[in-house]
Parts: C-alpha cells; structure tokens; sequence
C-alpha cells in the first residue's frame, strides 16, 4: 500500500464513527495500510487532535467487528489522526487545511498522495471537489482521488450537474462512489462463483432460468434520517442505486456483458405504464418480532400526510441474448418481516406436466443470500423415503464461515487505496439507472400509482404479491402463492 494522506470531510458524523473508522482499523490490524499514514479528520466541531483521536476510540469500541481492548494496537493506530476545524463552505478554510496537509506531509516524509472521502451531505459534493482543485490541496506530485458518499443526485438531472461538477476537478478514474452494497462479500463473490463454475454458466440464461427474485428487506424504519428519508423514499434511497448495482453485476454473466450493458438493456419503461409494472408501498402501524411498531406517518419528523414510499417492488426485463423474457422482481422496503438481503434463481420445470401428483416437483432454486448470512443454497428435488417416499425439496447448503471476513467499507476503503474501481459505482451505470428510475419518480410525483398500505413487520403490501402472480410466480420463501382466479387488480387496494 503506497504511502497516503487521507483527508476526511465530516470526520465528526454518523458514518465515520460507525463505519469508516472501525474499516480503518481493521485494515490497520490486517497490515493493509501503509506504515506511512496520515488521517486528517474534518469538521466544524472545535475539537482538539486529543478530543479527536479519543472519539475515535470511542467508535472502536462500540463498533469494530474485532476487539478493541489490544490498547498498543489503538494507540499506534490513533497516533496516525489528526484534527482541522473546517466549515467546508469557506475557501479560506482550504488554505488552512492545505497547510496542515504539507506540513504533515513533510513531517512524515509523504509523497503527496492524497485521497479526499466526502462523509458529508451530498449539497457538499460539488463546492468541495470545487475548493480542493481552486486551493491547490489536488495538487500534489502523488495521485489524488476522491470518495463520495450516497446519495449521488436526486434524479437524473441533478445527477448529472453533480458529475459536472466533479468532473471540473476529478477524472472518471479519480472518482471512487460508494455503493457500499458492492463492498459486501457475497456480492465480491458472485463474478468468481459464476465464472469459476463453468456448471454455473451454461445454466444462467433464459434457456434454463424461469425468473429471478431480488430482495432487501429490512426491519428498521427510518430511524434518525427522517428529514432525509421522506424526501428520497425506498426508490431513491435503495432502489436506483443498491438494487440496480445488484442487477447489473448478477445480470453482467460472468463478464460476457458488463454492468453498464445490462443497465443500457434493461426496457425502459414509460411513466404511463409504470403503473402496470411498480408496486408502491407504505408502512403503517404493526409489529415487529413481537414489538410495537410505529405506522411511518407517525415517526418522528415525518410529515404526517406524507405520500412517501417506504416500499417498492418493480418487474423489469433485461432485452439481451441472454436474458430476454425472463421476469425479473427486485423489492426493497422499511419494517418488514425480517432482515434479509438476496437473490433468488429460479429454473424452469420443462417436464412439470408429466409428473403424477406423487411425484410432483417444485422448480430448482438457487439462493445467494447475501446478508445477514452469506451462502449459496441450491434446492432440489428428492425422493423423502420416510415420508411414503414422496417426491420433496431439500436444500444443499453452503454456508460460508464470515468470521474474519472483511465488512464492506473495509473492502471499498481498501480498493480505492489501491486505485480499483471494480467494486464502485461508475458514473455510466449511475446514469444509466437514473435515466431508468426517472419515469418512476414522475409517475410516483403525479400520484399515477396508487400507494398501497402494508401493516409492520409483513413482507409489504398485497399487490407485490399480485404482481408476480399475474405471471404465474410468487415470492420465494415469504408469501403464499397468490391463486390466479383471486386475483383482484393491484389498483383495487390502494
Ligand atoms: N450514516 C449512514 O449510515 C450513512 C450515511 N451516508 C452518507 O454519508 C454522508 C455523511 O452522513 P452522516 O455521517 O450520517 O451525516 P452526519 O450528519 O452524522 O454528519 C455530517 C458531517 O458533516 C459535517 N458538516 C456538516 N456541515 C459542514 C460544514 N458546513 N463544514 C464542514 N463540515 C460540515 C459535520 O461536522 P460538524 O457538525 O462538526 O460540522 C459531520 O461531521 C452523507 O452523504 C450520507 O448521505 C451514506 C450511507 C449511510
Ligand atoms: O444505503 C442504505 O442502506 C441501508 C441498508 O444497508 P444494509 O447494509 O443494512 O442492507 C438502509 O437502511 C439505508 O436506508 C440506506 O440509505
């Protein structure tokens, strides 16, 4: 690892103290940052180096996954931080700062590399990237780069301003945007799993795969963010970035496309038609694993008529060789049943109507679950000898042991250290999934989608299920499979 200079903006919030930290110490135990490492932490709070390096402490404790109680590991690393109060909109404070990285640079006989992570509001973005390139702090005789945080844009528009904007300053190849999905490891695994596993590939095309289902849900509602969540909902806030990048590196196929290639196949939708293949959802009050739960009009900080979505479902195909006519379901929602993110193939049943009731088979299904646990699962049929010898399903598990295993911000802090982009978010495909998301956010503005309700802690509203059904489908593992003769039009529950 070359020598660096890591300057962070926003050094006193949220993120860094939960993540960013605790990724850097770890990579610190790993022996993956240089000896020679600098960490110049930002922010308007008028904090000593001292009251700085303690807070820093302080986040190993509550957060890291390994132990922090090795006090002469987290003295050597928090030897390496120091302080500058900044207000980032003041290009005076860039000159300040720029002394503070020379002398430290020279103090420590650094060779200007410097990276610049943005952990600040994304109305920040652009001014920041501005003021490094106008104080002179971008310009070293080492690299420079520039990691920047969710969310990138609004919409399509104010996405491309922004990459404007940083654009003046940084190149594409500076630029490092955080998908922190990316950085999970079930998902670093899944180009090795389906290129090492030539099994794998003949079987992951339209020839074979019946449709596939992708799902993050979560049990938390919003939590602290309520100013930024009911301006953003479950389609900005998941969606057009996580759940895209999910597609494009399941759909990419072993590296036959590339992401941007999936994300330029996938058809486009028109906002008139949205209707017919997006379920818009919204939590209200219930429970979950046995607790109360809020409805979302009555968190704190939520406007009490919001219209907001907490919950969306989308059907979507890929018009690529390898890809056409299959359905693809993708869902994301706040309070739902359980914590759970993955992907679920499932296969076609060519044979499925020679089969007597006896004998009868479910499709294979194959299931990367990604978090909280990691595995790959395949289920198949078997011949149940004790149970009359009917034909049932069996899962072959594998489950991979984590412990050990790097987080995610260790994964993307590491890679953009070392200059690879792979496992970030590129600014084509993030124009790509904004210009595709557009009609949803315009058709979900002009209210031409009805918001369905869904009490806490279920798997979202009825009309994600009706959604599948109207193919014949269901969602694995949560949902009973919807009747096609029940089936009521998904607009009669809104
Ligand atoms: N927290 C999370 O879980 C996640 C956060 N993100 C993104 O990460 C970024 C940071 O989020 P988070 O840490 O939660 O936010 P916080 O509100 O907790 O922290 C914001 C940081 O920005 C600093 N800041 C604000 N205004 C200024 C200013 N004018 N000049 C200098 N510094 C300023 C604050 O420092 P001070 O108050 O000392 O000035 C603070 O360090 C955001 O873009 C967010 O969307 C992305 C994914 C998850
Ligand atoms: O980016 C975000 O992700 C989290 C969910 O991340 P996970 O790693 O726990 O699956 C989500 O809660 C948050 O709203 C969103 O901004």
């Amino acid at each position: 690892m070359e020598a660096t200079t890591f300057v962070l903006f926003g050094a006193t919030g949220d993120l860094a103290k939960r993540k960013i930290y605790p990724a850097l110490y770890n990579l610190f135990l790993d022996h993956k940052l240089s000896k020679s490492f600098t960490i110049i932490g930002l922010g308007r709070r008028e904090w000593s180096d001292e009251a700085f390096q303690a807070q820093v402490e302080q986040s190993l404790h509550t957060f890291s996954r390994r132990s922090a109680d090795d006090s002469a590991s987290i003295k050597a690393f928090i030897k390496a931080f120091r302080y500058s109060v900044m207000d980032v909109e003041r290009i005076e404070d860039y000159h300040k700062l720029l002394q503070v990285v020379e002398q430290r640079e020279q103090e420590l006989h650094l060779p200007g590399n410097r990276m610049f992570y943005l952990s600040v509001g994304p109305e920040f973005f652009g001014k920041i990237a501005a003021s490094i390139q106008e104080s002179g702090l971008g310009s070293a005789k080492g690299w420079k780069r520039l990691i920047i945080e969710k969310p990138f844009g609004h919409d399509l528009k104010s996405a491309q301003e922004l990459n404007q904007e940083l654009g003046k300053a940084f190149k594409e190849e500076e630029i490092f945007r955080i998908d922190h999905y990316l950085g999970k490891p079930m998902v670093q695994k899944l180009d090795v799993l389906e290129q090492s596993n030539p099994a794998l590939q003949d079987i992951w095309t339209n020839q074979y795969i019946a449709n596939v289902q992708i799902t993050a849900s979560e049990t938390v509602g919003v939590e602290e963010r309520a100013g930024y969540y009911d301006h953003v909902g479950a389609i900005r806030d998941m969606f057009q970035n996580h759940m895209l990048q999910l597609l494009m590196t399941l759909g990419k196929n072993d590296g036959r496309i590339s992401k941007r290639q999936v994300m330029e196949s996938v058809e486009p939708l028109l906002k008139e038609n949205v209707v017919n293949d997006v379920v818009r959802g919204q939590y209200t009050a219930g429970s979950i694993q046995g607790k109360p739960a809020a409805g979302y009009k009555d968190e704190p900080g939520i406007d009490p008529c919001s219209t907001n979505d907490t919950f969306v479902a989308v059907r979507l195909r890929i018009d690529d060789v390898f890809w056409r006519d299959i359905p693809i379901y993708i869902r994301t929602g706040k309070r739902m049943k359980e914590k759970s993110t993955r992907i679920v193939i499932e296969f076609k049943q060519p044979f499925k109507r020679s089969y007597s009731a006896q004998e009868r088979t479910a499709p294979n299904l194959l299931i990367f679950e990604i978090s909280p646990n990691e595995g790959v699962t395949l289920q198949i049929n078997h011949k149940d000898l004790p149970n009359k010898g009917v034909t049932s399903t069996i899962p072959v598990d594998l489950h991979f042991n984590q412990s050990g295993e790097p987080e995610a911000y260790e994964n993307l802090i590491y890679d953009a250290l070392q200059g690879d982009p792979t496992f970030f978010a590129h600014w084509d495909e993030v124009e790509l999934a904004w210009k595709w998301v557009q009609p949803i956010l315009e058709a979900f503005e002009e209210d031409l989608v009805p918001l369905h309700h869904y009490p806490a802690g279920t798997y979202g509203p009825d009309a994600s299920d009706l959604l599948l059904a109207e193919d014949g489908n269901h969602w694995w593992f949560d949902s009973k499979p919807v009747p096609l003769a029940q089936r009521i039009p998904r607009e009669a529950y809104a």
